[in-house]
């Protein structure tokens, strides 16, 4: 406990002091009944004794009695909190330098109640200037990422020993803030629990992207097989295919009308349109913008033949609703949120029950892995955190994008990427002694950690382009433009600092 409030007063002071001076800084500490209430006390002793003016709310009768009589000796001052002045106290709060919310943690069964949840409402709206979360925001579920609301949301939550599932996961993602680990001294335990939601390093990605070997050839690079677009969406062709090259991928070979090959080849004059017997590929993108009978049955045609030549399958967007009864590991869906509830919806084993949208997003780790189970697909579920869950349950987490892909066609962007190091890593994700081996990965978790590297360069790219315009928006064609950058600085990342 002494480390952990070490920790979390250290972060305090240092966000503080990015402000102003620490000294004479005012902090408050929301304290509940438990441990989690402990650590803010101890944490404001510390900080009471360097100088800052100190008060705490004590949301319960009983408060952990130790931690209170160092805060106490350290001269920080008291105050219940009662129905009656919640709202008064609300308003002391927020005028203060930094609120910590040491109201629940991992210990917490449901959400806040009563004076505690009136506190935080208050609060919430409003806006103080800094909020410095205890182990995690009060109110989040530390396992799944679910919300009881109300929620103060935190610019940074300091959390102790790992990083909880709950941090790693919207809605509670979105809460959290900047997210920075304490270690307590029981990582060690930790290493050993069999980790169920996983977030892969720069360093991860590095080593699991493709870099060609010298005696690489295009055939041996990997081909990928395109049925996207549509006279309707010609974009999501255009988008698709363009991501793929600039992935990566050794070839493009594109199925679609003319109207959208022709629109395909002006950008892309690398790819190749094909029009009957569309020749040899390693893996298919079949989806994104797909509409009509005629394209549809190109995505149904191609992917009944990978289906029976065990090749590596993405199903976007309009391919979602072509699904086999049973789909391999190595098919990988890509839908947001709108479509995972049809997607369930429509799947004979979700029963009676309706899944929508907002239940998707409420639940999300809940719904990508019933996705994953009930298809025998790898789902990867787009949002501000990318999900990616295998069959088994394993998940992937990765949230490097900045909120400016919210925009049209960037989901046509990531299944170009992913169909590219699709193909390129299709041959030899399962071998033995590959990069997917050497960072311990189950086989049959392998697709799922493969789609998060596609999600993570894709979220870098944005990231990188947003912040070449200070910034500022961005198009998916920009997106697209840093992809080549960002697999390069991996790639580079990796071999300066390999093993
Ligand atoms: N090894 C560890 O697990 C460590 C835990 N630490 C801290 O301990 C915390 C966990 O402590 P606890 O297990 O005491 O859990 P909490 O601090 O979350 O408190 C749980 C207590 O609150 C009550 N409670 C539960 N749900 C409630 C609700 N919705 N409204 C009001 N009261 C509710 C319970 O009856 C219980 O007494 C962690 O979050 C972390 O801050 C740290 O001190 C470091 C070490
Ligand atoms: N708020 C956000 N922050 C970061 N990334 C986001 C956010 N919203 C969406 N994205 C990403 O942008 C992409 C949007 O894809 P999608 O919804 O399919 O859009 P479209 O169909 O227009 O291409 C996904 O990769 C998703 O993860
Ligand atoms: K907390």
């Amino acid at each position: 406990m002494q480390r952990a409030a070490y920790g979390l007063a250290h972060a305090v002071a240092r966000e503080v002091k990015k402000r102003r001076k620490l000294a004479g800084a005012s902090v408050t500490v929301l304290v509940g009944k438990g441990n989690n209430g402990g650590d803010g006390l101890f944490a404001a002793a510390l900080l009471a004794r360097r100088g800052m003016r100190t008060t705490a709310v004590l949301a319960a009768a009983e408060v952990h009695a130790e931690a209170l009589a160092a805060f106490v000796a350290a001269g920080g001052r008291g105050v219940r909190l009662e129905a009656a002045n919640a709202e008064e106290l609300a308003v002391l709060c927020a005028g203060d330098d930094v609120i910590i919310d040491a109201l629940l943690g991992t210990g917490a069964r449901g959400g806040l109640r009563d004076a505690s949840a009136e506190l935080v409402a208050s609060l919430q709206e409003l806006r103080p200037r800094l909020v410095v979360a205890c182990d995690l925001p009060s109110g989040l579920d530390a396992n799944t990422g679910e919300v009881h609301w109300p929620v103060l949301d935190a610019d940074v939550t300091v959390t102790f020993g790992g990083i909880k599932a709950g941090l790693m996961a919207d809605p509670g993602e979105g809460c959290a803030g900047r997210v920075e680990r304490v270690p307590i001294g029981i990582e060690k335990q930790l290493e050993h629990n069999s980790p169920e939601l996983r977030r892969l390093t720069a360093s991860d990605i590095g080593a699991l992207l493709p870099n060609p070997g010298r005696r690489a050839h295009k055939y041996s690079r990997g081909v990928l097989g395109v049925v996207a677009g549509s006279a309707r969406f010609a974009g999501a062709a255009v988008l698709s295919v363009h991501a793929a090259a600039l992935a990566g991928s050794g070839m493009v070979r594109y199925l679609g009308p003319q109207a959208a090959a022709q629109l395909v080849l002006a950008r892309t004059p690398e790819a190749l349109w094909e029009t009957d017997d569309p020749g040899r590929v390693q893996a298919w993108l079949l989806g994104s913008g797909v509409a009509g009978e005629e394209q549809l049955e190109r995505a149904r045609d191609a992917g009944s033949s990978a289906l029976a030549d065990g090749l590596p399958v993405i199903v976007d967007a309009g391919a979602l609703s072509l699904l086999p009864d049973r789909c391999p590991p190595h098919w990988i869906l890509t839908p947001h949120a709108g479509e995972l509830a049809t997607l369930l919806g429509s799947l004979p084993s979700t029963g009676e029950v309706k899944v929508t949208r907002d239940d998707v997003e409420s639940r999300p780790l809940h719904y990508v892995r019933q996705a994953a189970e009930q298809t025998g697909a790898t789902v990867l579920l787009k949002g501000a955190t990318t999900l990616v869950s295998s069959p088994s349950g394993v998940v992937f987490s990765q949230s490097d994008g900045t909120a400016w892909m919210a925009t049209a066609g960037s989901g046509d962007v990531l299944a170009g990427v992913l169909g590219a190091l699709l193909a390129q890593a299709a041959e030899s994700i399962n071998d033995d002694d590959g990069a997917y081996a050497r960072l311990g990965l189950k086989l049959e978790d392998r697709w799922a950690a493969l789609a998060a590297v596609a999600a993570s360069v894709h979220g870098r790219a944005g990231a990188l382009a947003s912040a070449n315009f200070d910034g500022g928006p961005l198009t998916a064609s920009a997106i697209m433009a840093a992809v080549p950058r960002v697999i390069g600085s991996l790639n580079a990342e990796y071999d300066r600092t390999r093993p």
